[in-house]
C-alpha cells in the first residue's frame, strides 16, 4: 500500500464520477465529495455552479459595444480555501489522515522562494502538512533524483512538487518524468499532460493555474462550453494546459509571441 490516500482518492473519484450507480456509505460519500475538490474533476470541469454574488466586481464597456466583467480572484480563493479547509478536516474524521505535500527547492532563487513560501501557508490554512526539500544550487542531478524517490515512496507524502525552473545542470525533464505521477500534483509528468491532451482520457492532475482559470470562470457563472477563446503563449505551466483544458469544452485556441497572432484563429 504505497499511497493509501491516492489509492482511496482514485477509487473514491470513480465513485464520484458514476454517482448513480454508487451506494456509498455515509462515511464514503463524504470523502468522494472531499477529494472533488482536490482531483482534476475533469467531466464536471464544465458544469457551472451560478455565479458567486460577489464574483463579478464591476462591468465595463469597450469601444466596440462588448462588455468585460472584472472576475473578484481574491474572494473565489478565499471561498476554495474554506472550502478545501473543510474537506480536509471532514477527512481527517472519516480516514484519520491529512494529506501531505513536499516541495523540492533546487537553488536560491529568491522568486521561486516567493512561490514556495505562498503555497506553504496555503497548505497551512487549509490542513495540508507540508515537507521541504531544499538543496544548493550546485547540487548534483543525482541527488535531486534519490530524494524525489524517496518521496515517491513516502506513504505520508501525497503530492510533490518540484519547483521549476531547476539550474541548468540539473535536467528538468529527467527530474519531472522521475516524479510519480500519483504524487504529480503539478500535472507535469507526461503521462497527466498527455491524457490531458487525449479526448477520453483523464489526467491524475491538472497544471494549477489553467484549472484555476476555469475554476474562476465556473465559479463566476461564466458558461464555457462552445464559446471562443484565445490563449496568448504557449508555456507548459500555463499556456499550453489552458488550450488543452479549453479544447475539451471545445473551446479556444492558443497563440503564440511566433507567427502572425492577427490570423490565429479560434473554434467552436
Ligand atoms: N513546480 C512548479 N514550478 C513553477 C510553477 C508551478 O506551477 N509549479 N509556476 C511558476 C512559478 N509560480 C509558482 O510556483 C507562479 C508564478 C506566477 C504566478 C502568478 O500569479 N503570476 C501573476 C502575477 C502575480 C503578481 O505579480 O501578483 C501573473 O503572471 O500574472 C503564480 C505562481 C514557475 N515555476
Amino acid at each position: 500500500m504505497r499511497c493509501l490516500w491516492a489509492a482511496s482518492w482514485r477509487s473514491l473519484r470513480r465513485k464520484t464520477l458514476h454517482s448513480s450507480t454508487s451506494s456509498s456509505s455515509p462515511s464514503s460519500s463524504s470523502l468522494s465529495s472531499n477529494l472533488k475538490l482536490l482531483g482534476p474533476n475533469l467531466p464536471d470541469v464544465w458544469m457551472v455552479p451560478g455565479p458567486s454574488s460577489s464574483a463579478f466586481r464591476s462591468q465595463s464597456s469597450a469601444a466596440n459595444g462588448q462588455t468585460a466583467n472584472v472576475i473578484n480572484g481574491k474572494s473565489i480563493a478565499r471561498a476554495i480555501r474554506a472550502e478545501i479547509a473543510n474537506e480536509i478536516c471532514r477527512m481527517k474524521e472519516t480516514i484519520v489522515k491529512s494529506p501531505g505535500l513536499a516541495i523540492v527547492l533546487v537553488g536560491g532563487r529568491r522568486d521561486s522562494r516567493t512561490f514556495i513560501r505562498v503555497k506553504l501557508k496555503a497548505c497551512e490554512e487549509v490542513g495540508i502538512t507540508t515537507y521541504v526539500e531544499e538543496f544548493p544550487e550546485e547540487c548534483t542531478e543525482d541527488e535531486v533524483l534519490r530524494v524525489v524517490s524517496r518521496l515517491n515512496n513516502n506513504p505520508s507524502v501525497n503530492g510533490i512538487i518540484v519547483q521549476l525552473p531547476l539550474p541548468q545542470h540539473v535536467d528538468e525533464e529527467r527530474i519531472v518524468n522521475f516524479v510519480s505521477p500519483e504524487k504529480d500534483v503539478d500535472g507535469f509528468h507526461p503521462l497527466n499532460m498527455g491524457n490531458l491532451a487525449m479526448k477520453g482520457r483523464e489526467p491524475l492532475f491538472i497544471p494549477c493555474a489553467p484549472k484555476g482559470c476555469i475554476e474562476l470562470l465556473l465559479r463566476s457563472g461564466v458558461e464555457i462550453m462552445g464559446k471562443r477563446a484565445v490563449v496568448v503563449g504557449r508555456s507548459k505551466i500555463v499556456g499550453l494546459p489552458t488550450s488543452l483544458l479549453l479544447q475539451l469544452a471545445k473551446t479556444g485556441s492558443c497563440c503564440s509571441g511566433y507567427g502572425d497572432q492577427s490570423s490565429s484563429g479560434s473554434w467552436r
